[in-house]
């Protein structure tokens, strides 16, 4: 007799660097209030799922042993909460393959969870809405929504908010991948500290910043890019300084901290430029490895249900 093997449905998934990260206070729920601007990046994880006896998580990629297999990871969380939603078990094979770095600031657990979401809507034909979703998503963390959405996108509240920002124009980057990782929490509390201590620069608003991404001109988005976190990032990895430089030293038109860190993330003239700086950066041993990637790019978003 014939079996039949079920087919899996693969999600890809974005990571995003913020090219605009304005912390505000501390909330009463633990959460401080953000106003950001988020660019979705070439640089992607896939997630496929697959009908199974019983809810599992498989991670491959160079970094998989960094990231757990377990309910604590953000696929498995994200699986309970559609099968919950859709009043049946989570009875699936999630495999994970990683391009995103782990804890490095670039919402990698996020794209998973968004990818999750995705990826099970088209498995058991829920026909979940745009605002279901969004709702799951922002349940699972706060970069998860913006993750589902992609492109580039402005970020309230605790940056689950988002208000689409259109644009034509592709941007190029070169990621320096950090050693270790750094906790978002401890990151955030730590600007907490500088702040009681001191008065940290903060980044200006983002009228500029828009009007530069709707030009498109890399050179004049360059000086506007920002990030609050950066200062608490630098504190707990003072490295990231000199990575920082070697950037920009290299040719880029500037470099910022991504989102929580510790990756950094470095504006390139165009994709010639990109990829010269990032063999330059690889020779100069500021980072573990370097990644080229271009913005925006769509959300979370099938891309195939293939034969396994
Ligand atoms: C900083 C940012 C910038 O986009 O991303 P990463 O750099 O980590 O990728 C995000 O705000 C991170 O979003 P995400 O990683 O989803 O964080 P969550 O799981 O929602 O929150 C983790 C913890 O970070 C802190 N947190 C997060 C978001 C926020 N607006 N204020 C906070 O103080 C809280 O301590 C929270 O418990
Ligand atoms: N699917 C996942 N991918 C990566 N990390 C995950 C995942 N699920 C849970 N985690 C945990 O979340 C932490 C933060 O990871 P990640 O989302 O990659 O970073 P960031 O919050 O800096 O963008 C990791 O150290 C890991 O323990």
């Amino acid at each position: 007799m014939l079996s039949v093997v079920p087919t899996p449905v693969t999600v890809r998934a974005p990571s995003k660097v913020n090219l605009h990260l304005a912390v505000g206070d501390l909330r009463e729920d633990g959460y401080h209030e953000l106003r950001t601007v988020f660019q979705a990046l070439s640089l992607s994880d896939e997630v496929s799922v697959v009908p199974a006896d019983a809810l599992s998580v498989q991670v491959r990629g160079a970094d998989a042993a960094l990231v757990p297999a377990d309910s604590t990871n953000l696929a498995w969380r994200a699986a309970e909460l559609v099968a919950a939603r859709a009043g049946r078990e989570p009875a699936v094979a999630i495999m994970i393959d990683k391009g995103i770095p782990v804890a490095g600031g670039m919402a990698g657990g996020s794209a998973d969870a968004a990818a999750t979401l995705v990826a099970l809507d088209a498995l058991w034909h829920l026909g979940l809405g745009r605002d279901e979703l969004d709702e799951l998503a922002a349940e699972l963390g706060s970069d998860v929504p913006f993750c589902l959405h992609g492109g580039i996108a402005i970020g309230t509240g605790r940056g689950e908010h988002l208000v689409p920002v259109l644009s034509r124009h592709t941007f190029h980057w070169v990621l320096a991948l950090a050693k270790d990782g750094l906790s978002t929490p401890v990151v955030f509390r730590e600007l907490d500290r500088l702040r009681a201590e001191g008065n940290p620069r903060r980044v200006d608003g983002t009228d500029e910043l828009l009007h530069a991404l709707a030009g498109g001109d890399p050179h004049v988005l360059a000086p506007l890019l920002g990030n609050d976190l950066q200062a608490a990032a630098l504190s707990l990895n003072p490295a990231l300084r000199r990575t920082l430089r070697a950037g920009v030293e290299a040719g880029a038109l500037a470099g910022i901290v991504s989102g929580s860190g510790p990756t950094c993330a470095f504006l390139c003239a165009d994709e010639d430029a990109a990829v010269t700086v990032s063999a330059e950066l690889a020779g100069a041993g500021v980072c573990r490895t370097v990644r080229v990637a271009s913005g925006p790019v769509h959300g979370a978003r099938v891309v195939g249900a293939s034969t396994p």
